[in-house]
């Protein structure tokens, strides 16, 4: 319970409005509270509408799986906190941000638990004896960025398109958020649908599936969940991690792949784990997802995020020249999500301004993310880091050592000065032991080429990448 004192503090002293002001608190706590990752994929994204007498609070959810996702994982510890800093309780309301169906609220606390017949889920149904393939039509293979970091996965995915049912029977398609996993499956439906109009594709986020199941069990419907699963031509299956504990779910999905994988149906999946990494899934599962193909999906690598950057900003019919989309993505390297995010940002600060799309504006629209990279990320941290991920002294660092187990974390670590600083050649070259900055810059070529060519090093300079930034 809060202090009445606190709660006036919170109500009149931001220069938010109140209702932003409780909000804000709260975020401010789940800050602390969460990892970065999770607050970043999940909290911040949220809008929240708060009623004028506080006795409400309703967030907006870009979709659906997202909202079931915050309402098991989050929404909990949301209503303990608002209740906490308000002093009272205050009714938590999840809601779509576009126009699909509301879904149910709740008073704090609740139970941090997918509650079975949602009626968001019951009002999904509607109709019975429509088929709904949930396939965005947006995500097809025309409008992914095609690079190093997904090559692999889009042949595969563009080969079970054109041929279903043959090569890579289930494909398993894995890599970290916002990626473009969920791009690729829809692109595969859509693609075989425009090829087969009468082709029986369903694309289907993994939570939902688990809802399917709790909803049959309920309404002693299974020879319907069977007749709508075990007929497909191709089942597209996000995030199948969610299965995690999920025994009757896994046992309902196991006789779904095995009926569909014997009548020549195709399977594509995705997660974000390779199959046997997957915790809390039943092992004959497991290796039947890892038998037929499994790629993964990298994060992109710079020149791609620069090719997605103008090609997003051409759908929206705006222009970004070469050099503020290089600006863009040197700065923001996490996922394709963030780096949407930041083009949002830019069109409508150049929008609103009236401005070009120039690096100086770019700068100022995104000038919260930068200073916290900037602020976070120095040279030291980074010799340090690198350093301790490969084992050798940071003395090692500024010495002229010259064995390989030496010499090439200190190349990784001038390559990651480079990009993670805004430092020039000369003053990197001289925080390394006065090295020369043709040196760094050696250093930052070879490894900059040996990252698109090597799936190993990428993945050690993506975990360097995330653990510098916290
Ligand atoms: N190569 C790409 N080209 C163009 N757009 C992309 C590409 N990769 C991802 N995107 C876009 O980035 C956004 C995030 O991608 P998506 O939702 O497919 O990621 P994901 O890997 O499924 O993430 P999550 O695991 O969080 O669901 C989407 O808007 C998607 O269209």
């Amino acid at each position: 319970m809060m202090s009445e004192g606190q709660h006036k503090g919170l109500a009149t002293g931001a220069v938010l409005g109140a209702g932003d002001s409780l909000w804000q608190a709260c975020i401010d706590q789940l800050a602390q509270e969460l990892p970065e990752q999770q607050f970043n994929t999940w909290i911040k994204p949220l809008s929240a509408q708060v009623s004028e007498d506080f006795s409400k609070v309703t967030l907006h959810v870009a979709n659906r799986f997202k909202l079931d996702w915050v309402r098991a994982q989050y929404a909990g510890r949301i209503a303990a906190l608002l209740e906490k800093l308000y002093g009272q309780p205050v009714q938590l309301e999840l809601a779509l941000a576009q126009r699909e169906a509301p879904t149910r609220s709740f008073v704090a606390p609740v139970a941090a638990e997918i509650g079975p017949a949602e009626p968001a889920d019951i009002a999904d149904d509607a109709g019975p004896a429509v088929f709904k393939n949930r396939l965005n039509t947006a995500l097809t293979f025309d409008t992914l960025v095609e690079g190093t970091a997904n090559r692999m996965a889009r042949a595969a995915a563009m080969h079970v398109s054109g041929t279903p049912g043959q090569l890579y029977n289930p494909l398993f398609i894995y890599g970290g958020v916002g990626l473009g996993k969920t791009h690729l499956v829809h692109a595969v439906g859509n693609k075989l649908l425009a090829d087969r109009p009468s082709a029986k594709v369903l694309y289907i986020h993994a939570e939902q599936f688990v809802s399917d199941v709790v909803k049959a069990y309920q309404r002693k419907t299974f020879d319907e969940f069977k007749d709508r699963y075990h007929s497909l031509d191709l089942l597209l299956i996000d995030d199948v991690q969610f299965f995690a504990n999920k025994d009757r779910t896994q046992e309902e999905f196991f006789n779904a792949f095995e009926a569909l994988l014997a009548k020549k149906s195709h399977i594509v999946m995705t997660s974000d784990t390779y199959p046997k990494g997957l915790a809390d899934i039943h092992e004959r599962l497991v290796s039947r997802f890892d038998s037929g193909l499994t790629v993964a999906i990298e994060p992109p690598e710079l020149e791609m995020r620069v090719a997605i950057l103008i090609n997003k900003a051409r759908a929206e019919s705006a222009e970004m020249p070469e050099e503020v989309a290089f600006f863009v993505a040197k700065n923001v390297r996490s996922n394709v999500r963030e780096l949407e995010g930041a083009l949002r940002k830019i069109l409508a600060y150049s929008r609103f301004n009236q401005k070009e799309v120039s690096i100086q504006l770019a700068r100022e629209a995104l000038r919260d993310l930068l200073s916290i990279q900037n602020r976070q990320i120095s040279v030291e941290n980074i010799q340090k880091t690198v350093a301790d991920y490969y084992k050798i002294k940071v003395a090692d660092m500024y010495s002229k050592k010259r064995p390989a187990s030496i010499a090439r974390p200190r190349q990784i670590a001038m390559y990651l000065a480079k990009e993670l600083t805004q430092k020039s050649l000369p003053e990197i070259g001289e925080l390394f032991g006065g090295r020369d900055h043709t040196t760094v810059l050696h250093a930052v070529r070879k490894i900059a080429l040996e990252r698109q060519n090597m799936t190993e090093l990428n993945q050690q300079l993506h975990v360097l990448e995330q653990t510098l930034k916290g």
